[in-house]
């Protein structure tokens, strides 16, 4: 029996394309390019699309694909699609949740420990010998005994919480819902009801909340102004949660100290972008969940809603709205 087709960018070298196997055993994968291509043999076939990232899903896309059935997002955040649209064409939106939450925790907590412990400049120095002075510019701080406020307290947000436990942290939170008092004590986090308090009483400020029109530009000159000047801001979120402007002007006027972020808007950042000019600054492209195991059950998951989608079943992540 033939393989359903699906739309998906494996790509020659790109991370997805170690796990085409995975995706092949079931499907007849088609790249955006090879469709663009063939699109008119090509677009009654296909039946899902598996995305990471892009392309972009708009109403001519849909309309290209009359027998698309699900589109599936490698990742849990949903923000980049518009699902009222996809599904008015009968189309099901999947996502891969909870199989990121420990990867991209711990890119949370590497983000933390390499900007306090300054392992960035400590590379460059061995690597380039750049700096005369690396005693001086090596002295980092203590993330043991500190205090992080984590934004946003969903699965990700917990398990961060966590992570810093072991690290004799203290925690602090905000979220739209207060934890239950068990789970606040199991990972010993304190509720800030409001932002503000965190933000002023924590030496690191996490954002692990997802994107939406609530927390587009959630931290801007006023929540930064209200971090200590000895803070550090950690972004794995979405890159506009941050007000980027706001914080390259808090960096320059030293309203903050550091910042490191996975995210940031656009992905990759051009390379003249003025956070790019801070030492004290990490900018990584958003490789939050870019392990080769939490990759593989991803792709493994995506795999298994389409599957279900294509046989008419509930696709175990379908996203609601
Ligand atoms: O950014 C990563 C995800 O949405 O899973």
């Amino acid at each position: 029996m033939e393989k359903p087709y699906i739309l998906a960018d494996i790509g020659e070298k790109g991370i997805y394309h170690c796990f085409a196997p995975c995706i092949e055993k079931h499907f007849t994968t088609i790249s955006y390019q090879n469709f663009a291509q063939k699109r008119e043999n090509l677009a009654d076939k296909i039946q899902a699309v598996f995305i990471w990232g892009g392309p972009i899903i708009d109403h001519s896309f849909l309309q290209s694909l009359p027998n698309l059935k699900v589109v599936v997002n490698g990742g849990v955040g949903v923000d980049h699609l518009d699902i009222p649209l996809i599904n008015s064409f009968e189309v099901k939106v999947c996502n891969t949740p909870h199989v990121v939450d420990n990867a991209t925790a711990d890119m949370g907590m590497s983000l933390m420990l390499a900007s306090a412990r300054k392992i960035v400049q400590g590379h460059n120095f061995s690597k380039y010998h750049e700096s005369e002075r690396l005693l001086e510019s090596s002295l980092g701080n203590d993330v043991s005994g500190a205090t992080l406020g984590i934004i946003g307290m969903g699965r990700i947000g917990y398990k961060v919480a966590k992570r810093a436990q072991g690290f004799d942290m203290k925690i602090l939170y905000h979220n739209r819902n207060r934890r239950t008092e068990e789970e606040e004590k199991v990972v010993g986090a304190v509720y800030c009801e409001k932002m503000e308090e965190l933000l002023r009483k924590s030496d690191f400020v996490m954002v692990v909340v997802n994107l939406s029109p609530q927390t587009q530009k959630l931290i801007g000159a006023k929540e930064l102004a209200m971090m200590k000047p000895s803070g550090t801001l950690i972004n794995i979120s979405r890159g506009l949660v941050v007000d980027q402007d706001a914080l390259v002007d808090a960096l320059q006027r030293k309203i903050i100290k550091a910042a490191a972020l996975d995210v940031t808007y656009p992905e990759p950042l051009p390379r003249d972008h003025p956070l790019l000019s801070f030492p004290n600054v990490i900018v990584l492209p958003h490789m939050g969940t870019h392990t080769v195991e939490t990759t593989r059950v991803m792709v493994e998951r995506m795999v298994t809603n389409a599957l279900a989608a294509l046989k008419g079943e509930q696709p175990p992540d379908e996203v609601k709205i």
